[in-house]
């Protein structure tokens, strides 16, 4: 199998694919709309994507990306823990207190923030498409007094020195990676780490109706229904127009949810699945 990741090498999108799919090809791309737009065209039987972190929030370009441009199915998820260090070329080991400018994605620089505060207060930051980009970045200009945020694998993959460990601010950093495909078509994974399964919609509210979100919610509350995310993102359609990201804490089944559907399709909302599928942690 071809999986598609956000690369470069050793992004924790790498280290999430490698870990839950040992025997495939991985295949790099730069940024998360061109990894989703090859599992589009078939370059590869499978994307994956981070979506959510534990500190941040939803990775909402992938969010974004996924709903208005190309709605594929979810057909797995993959939550990893995030460990993020400081690292620098080398030849700046020594003095790497003394760095202007710290590289990372915008969602480590924000899971590091206390430590960059107090640390590297008058260091710029300056987002790159992933935490692996922003590491290569820093090998390739050895002379610049830069830093990158990244993992372990990328300290290695790109010659860094890693000169301060675990700098994310809070000790629970995990993030969810989604495995999109073109199809909804199951993965073959056989692994001890499969820790369950989900099933996530797309809702969009009927315009103006009072209690329009209290008739939803308790569509899945009589139903016993366990929410495990909702999330509003604007429709892009007008001020104040947003649909619901839903997620429940099982497979789809014959009554439940279906049910639970009809009965939002009822109250005029319109739903999609995005998918119904089983999720491991690392
Ligand atoms: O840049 C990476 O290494 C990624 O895999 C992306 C990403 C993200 O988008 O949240 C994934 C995990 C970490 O939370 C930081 C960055």
């Amino acid at each position: 199998m071809k999986i598609g990741y956000l690369g470069p090498k050793a992004t924790f999108t790498d280290l999430a694919v490698t870990t839950i799919f040992p025997d495939s090809e991985k295949i790099p791309y730069d940024t998360i709309p061109e990894c989703i737009d090859a599992v589009s065209k078939e370059e590869i039987d499978a994307g994956v994507v981070p979506l959510e972190n534990a500190l941040e929030g939803s990775v909402n370009l992938t969010l974004d990306y996924l709903i208005h441009e190309q709605l594929l199915p979810i057909v797995g998820e993959i939550i990893a823990p995030i460990q993020q260090h400081l690292m620098v070329h080398p030849y700046h080991a020594h003095h790497w207190r003394e760095v202007k400018e710290v590289y990372s994605h915008s969602h480590a620089i924000a899971q590091c923030h206390k430590f960059l505060h107090t640390a590297l207060k008058n260091a710029k930051q300056v987002y790159m498409t992933s935490t692996s980009a922003a590491a290569k970045f820093v090998s390739e200009h050895p002379h610049l007094p830069i830093a990158a945020i990244a993992n372990r694998l990328a300290a290695q993959e790109y010659g860094l020195t890693i000169v301060h460990e675990n700098i994310h601010d809070y000790d629970y950093n995990h993030t969810r990676f989604i495995v999109v495909r073109k199809q909804n078509k199951p993965l073959d994974i056989d692994s001890p780490l499969y820790a369950g399964d989900k099933t996530t919609l797309v809702v969009m509210l009927p315009k103006d109706q009072p209690g329009a979100l209290h008739q939803v919610l308790s569509a899945f509350a009589w139903r016993k229904l366990n929410l495990t995310k909702i999330e509003s993102r604007p429709a892009k359609t007008g001020l104040g127009n947003y649909f619901f990201i839903i997620d429940i804490d099982q497979k789809m089944d014959d009554v439940l949810i279906p049910g639970a559907i009809a009965e939002l399709e009822a109250l005029e909302c319109t739903v999609q699945v995005l998918g119904s599928y089983p999720y491991y942690i690392i």
